[in-house]
């Protein structure tokens, strides 16, 4: 009987294991077969770029993998890509639930990570703020601009001795967040600023991995916090109390300034009876996002760009040569230059392209069926864009593309080319509104600190190389840098 029990057991799982999870031809193929609960958890690996791009290679251009019952699918290639976030776009506008974002204690409020109506309003309030801020009166390109003096001392100060460059861009983009939503800087040993800056880092790094409670909620549970569930909610806690007290209690004082003009206009819709999601608990959580996705990239892409400079000392000479031709060493390259620094904007557009830092953004989540290159990507799956597929595909860019060669953005007239398929802010409704932010200040930044500085390898001969680790975005192995004051050269 007990024999008959455990056979009819066996079948009974066999079945459910071979019979109800099995691969919906339907869906792009899956690299194994998932297990129940755990999904194919047990052959993920933590570098996805990597693993992504292997799995295309075997897999095609879309495939698909479980974390847990949650179905995710990985579109890759430019034609999908801009089929899934244009065409279909409106079908994955939301993106699905997420750990951190629960950690908040604002889930779905702001803009990164909001969805429906509510993302539609306030990234709509954002992009108008950002927009009267960086391009109406031009305040943006002004601040950046006052945050690179101080910055630039500060490099000057280091005095050429090997140094990490992380922690002080990542102060200083942060500065930048600062000045935008309150009107201010903060000193570098600030206190309180440090301090927010350290506890964003840790949420950074521990995004990934408590990320993995999102689909297993029971590993919050585990002794040893080894799933950094308590880190990332007193880090997110404390963050968010530091926007509140630094933020929220003063921003609304100076005119002009993000928080400012948010709750004028706030304030107008309600007295105007209009029918509005603008609320102080989104504006906390804008004032979050800007931090969490308009900090690190900028400071990431400028760390990968000071590598490329040391790995191709060529193209940094031509930088040089070029900024010290058009606009010579006695003032700060100023946005009025822009359009002259032809092989300065090719070269960051380049570094983008290479380093590829959001190769994997946070993902969609599909709100109808999606059919896609002859499968369908149903209701619930949570879709990944791999723009790192587009970043390297040698159909686009030619068979160097693992070699950093500015010429790509430049024609045979000399001006400035940028083809559709370039692409690291995203397509559709959903990309990157920092993109004209992001594009003042990586600008106004490598041309100061390529008119000042020459920066060298710690070791002649022997550049730092260009290896990335893998997490929130793809950021350069940790490398020291020296940085030579062209002025104290003279
Ligand atoms: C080099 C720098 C940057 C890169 C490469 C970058 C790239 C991206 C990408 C690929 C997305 C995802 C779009 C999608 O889901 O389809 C995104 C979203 C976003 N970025 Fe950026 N970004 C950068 C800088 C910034 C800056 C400076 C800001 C500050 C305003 C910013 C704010 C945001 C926000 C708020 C979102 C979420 C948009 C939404 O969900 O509607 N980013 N970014």
């Amino acid at each position: 009987m007990d024999l008959l029990l455990v056979l009819v057991t066996l079948v009974l799982v066999l079945l459910i294991y071979f019979g109800l999870l099995r691969h919906d031809p339907r869906l792009p193929p899956c690299p194994s077969r998932p297990l129940p609960i755990i999904g194919n958890l047990l052959v993920l690996q933590p570098d996805s770029r990597a693993q992504f791009r292997k799995w295309r290679q075997e897999f095609g251009d879309l495939f698909s993998f479980y974390m847990g019952r949650q179905l995710n699918v990985v579109v890759s290639g430019h034609a999908n890509i801009k089929e899934l976030l244009l065409k279909k776009g409106d079908d994955c506008l939301d993106r699905p639930r997420m750990f951190f974002d629960e950690a908040t204690g604002l889930p779905q409020k702001g803009v990164v990570m909001s969805a429906g109506p509510e993302w539609k309003e306030q990234r709509a309030v954002m992009l108008s703020i950002l927009k009267d801020i960086g391009m109406g009166k031009n305040l943006l390109a002004e601040k950046i601009q006052e945050e690179i003096q101080n910055y630039t001392e500060v490099l000057a100060g280091l005095g050429g001795q090997p140094t990490n460059l992380r922690v002080i861009t990542n102060l200083s983009t942060s500065n930048i967040v600062c000045s935008v939503a309150v009107g201010r800087r903060f000193e570098y040993d600030d206190a309180d600023f440090r301090e927010m800056m350290t506890t964003l880092d840790h949420i950074a790094e521990d995004l990934s991995i408590s990320n993995m409670i999102t689909y297993f909620p029971l590993l919050k549970y585990i002794p040893g916090d080894i799933f950094r569930a308590n880190r990332i909610q007193s880090s997110i806690k404390k963050v968010m109390s530091l926007v509140v007290k630094h933020f929220l209690q003063s921003g609304g004082e100076s005119p002009d300034t993000f928080i400012s003009v948010y709750m004028k206009e706030c304030q107008r819709r309600r007295q105007a009876g209009e029918t509005t999601t603008m609320s102080e608990d989104n504006l906390a959580k804008i004032i979050f996002d800007l931090f969490i996705a308009g900090t690190e990239t900028a400071a990431t892409t400028i760390l990968w760009c000071i590598l490329y400079s040391l790995n191709y000392p060529e193209v940094q000479q031509k930088i040089y040569d070029e900024i010290e031709r058009e606009v010579g060493n006695e003032r700060l390259p100023s946005m009025q230059d822009k359009n002259k620094l032809v092989y300065l904007n090719a070269f960051i557009m380049e570094s983008q392209r290479l380093s590829s830092i959001t190769a994997l953004f946070f993902p969609r989540m599909c709100t109808s069926d999606i059919s896609i290159a002859g499968y369908t990507l149903p209701k619930g799956a949570a879709v990944h864009a791999n723009l790192d597929s587009i970043s390297y595909d040698e159909k686009i860019w030619g068979d160097n593309v693992h070699v950093l060669v500015p010429e790509r953005f430049i024609d045979e007239n000399g001006k400035l080319k940028v083809p559709e398929e370039f692409c690291p802010f995203g397509i559709g409704k959903r990309a990157c509104p920092g993109e004209s932010w992001a594009k003042t200040l990586l600008f106004l930044y490598l041309a100061a600190m390529f008119q000042r500085f020459k920066f060298l390898s710690p070791t002649d001969g022997s550049p730092p190389p260009a290896d990335y680790v893998f997490g929130t975005d793809v950021c350069p192995v940790p490398y020291e840098v020296r940085v030579i004051d062209r002025r104290a050269e003279k």
